[in-house]
């Protein structure tokens, strides 16, 4: 069999995980792999976490003639047949090189991009499945906003995911509902990619080249996360015969006219960003329950991104750039978008308006999307309380604490400054 020339194999792409992100972001990735078909196979695979469902009333898709309308049924069936996630991303058109499928271990096989988005409860057990199905050379990209907390104490799910599958994972985060992304609304992300070095040493691909002032390929250097977990020596180079996994490839996979993409290096903030401001979200959503108005929700922000700031050098000092959270998407920008129309904001001011459990709203209004806040927050909490830490960061500690109903919501001005 003849040789392939270099950089003439594709790179096959995996989405794992179909909610409201995971299907939007899906959507952006196969429009970009049939563009592309120089670097991409055209069909990408979502893996779908397998259920039975109905078409909604509401749908467009919805037919009342039809047993596929009318009678229950498997998610991907229904995704494949219509193009549609019409569970949890409805009336938006999927590109039909986009496939469903239920079988995890099938859905990754032969991909050398895997991205990750999926609530991120759900990531290490997933993470076990995959293990020995997938390419020892794949790239991952973590779309997951959340922190992994154990014994051991805090990793980002880019680590997790690193080092569970002994693969190099980058992030991707910024001020990005996912509603509004696939309705192909304008709005910027960032993409975090901090690859080792043998990646770096291949030519540039070919296609389009992302414009320099958005790049910044000379801040290729060993990552925190190889540090870490030791991993370094595990990793396998991508082999030669496909288009290096850089920054460019990055743009070039997940960029549009629609969905603005700045490739950074700095994968603890990006993470960290997206993990903490669904907390400082809940803070808004309480406060904005109370109808105390819009300076008091820019309160919450400022001390919200301050502790963001002050998490980050605390406890990813070798890595963390201030910079990423005050001047990225994935910092203050996301922030701004989640205290004003995400679903922690939401679902947490809706739990105050009406004087109930956050968790009550969350079922009523999300048709099993998740919230991430809620989680997070325990986490968080709890990682901070083994260490005493609790004083140090007051906003993030108010949110636990009036989750589980030790503190009023009426008090956060003086919990927010460690006074209550
Ligand atoms: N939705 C947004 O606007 C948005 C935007 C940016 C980032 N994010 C982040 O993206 C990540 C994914 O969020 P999402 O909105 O796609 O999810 P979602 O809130 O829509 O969650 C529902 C998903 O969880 C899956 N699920 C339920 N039970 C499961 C199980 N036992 N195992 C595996 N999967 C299961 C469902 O099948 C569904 O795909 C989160 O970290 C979130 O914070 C979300
Ligand atoms: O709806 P939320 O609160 O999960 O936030 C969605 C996105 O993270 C906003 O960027």
């Amino acid at each position: 069999m003849a040789t392939l020339a270099p950089h003439e194999k594709k790179h096959k792409v995996t989405v794992v995980g179909s909610g409201n992100w995971g299907s939007a972001i899906a959507k952006i990735v196969a429009e970009n792999t049939k563009a592309h078909p120089d670097l991409f196979e055209q069909e990408v695979q979502m893996w779908v976490f397998e259920e039975e469902t109905t078409v909604p009333e509401s749908s467009k898709k919805y037919d009342a003639s039809s047993e596929l309308s009318t009678k229950p049924q498997k998610l991907t069936k229904l995704i494949n047949h219509f193009h549609e996630n019409v569970k949890y991303l409805p009336n938006i058109a999927l590109p039909h090189n986009l496939v469903a499928n239920p079988s995890l271990q099938d859905s990754v096989k032969g991909s050398s991009i895997l991205i990750f988005n999926l609530p991120h409860q759900f990531i290490g057990g997933l993470c076990d499945q995959m293990k020995g199905h997938i390419l020892p050379y794949a790239r991952g990209i973590s779309c997951i906003k959340g922190v992994n907390v154990s014994s051991d104490g805090i990793s980002l799910f880019s680590e997790s995911i690193g080092a569970k599958l002994e693969i190099y994972c980058g992030a991707l985060s910024g001020a990005n509902i996912a509603n509004e992304v696939a309705q192909e609304k304008f709005c910027e992300t960032t993409i975090a990619y901090d690859p080792p070095a043998m990646d770096s040493q291949n030519p540039t691909p070919k296609g389009p080249t992302p414009k320099s002032s958005q790049l910044d390929l000379t801040k290729i250097t060993d990552s925190t996360e190889s540090k870490l977990t030791g991993r370094k020596k595990k990793l396998r180079p991508m082999p030669s015969e496909f288009p290096p996994v850089d920054h460019a490839l990055m743009k070039t996979l997940f960029h549009r006219s629609y969905f603005h993409v700045r490739v950074v290096s700095d994968v603890a903030g990006v993470s960290l960003g997206g993990a903490l401001k669904n907390i400082v979200a809940l803070a808004a959503g309480f406060v904005s329950g109370l109808g105390w108005g819009d300076n008091a929700k820019a309160a919450i922000m400022r001390v919200g991104l301050l502790e963001m700031v002050k998490f980050g050098k605390m406890f990813f000092a070798e890595s963390v750039h201030t910079g990423t959270f005050t001047e990225e998407s994935a910092g203050v920008a996301d922030l701004i978008t989640s205290c004003s129309g995400g679903r922690n904001f939401r679902c947490a001011r809706m739990s105050v308006e009406e004087g109930v459990g956050i968790g009550v709203v969350e079922k009523r209004e999300l048709n099993g999307q998740m919230l991430q806040g809620t989680s997070t927050a325990r986490e968080v909490n709890g990682f901070l309380r083994m260490r005493g830490l609790e004083r140090e960061f007051p906003l993030l500690t108010a949110v636990q604490r009036i989750l589980e109903g030790e503190a009023d919501v009426k008090n956060l001005p003086d919990l927010i400054e460690g006074d209550a």
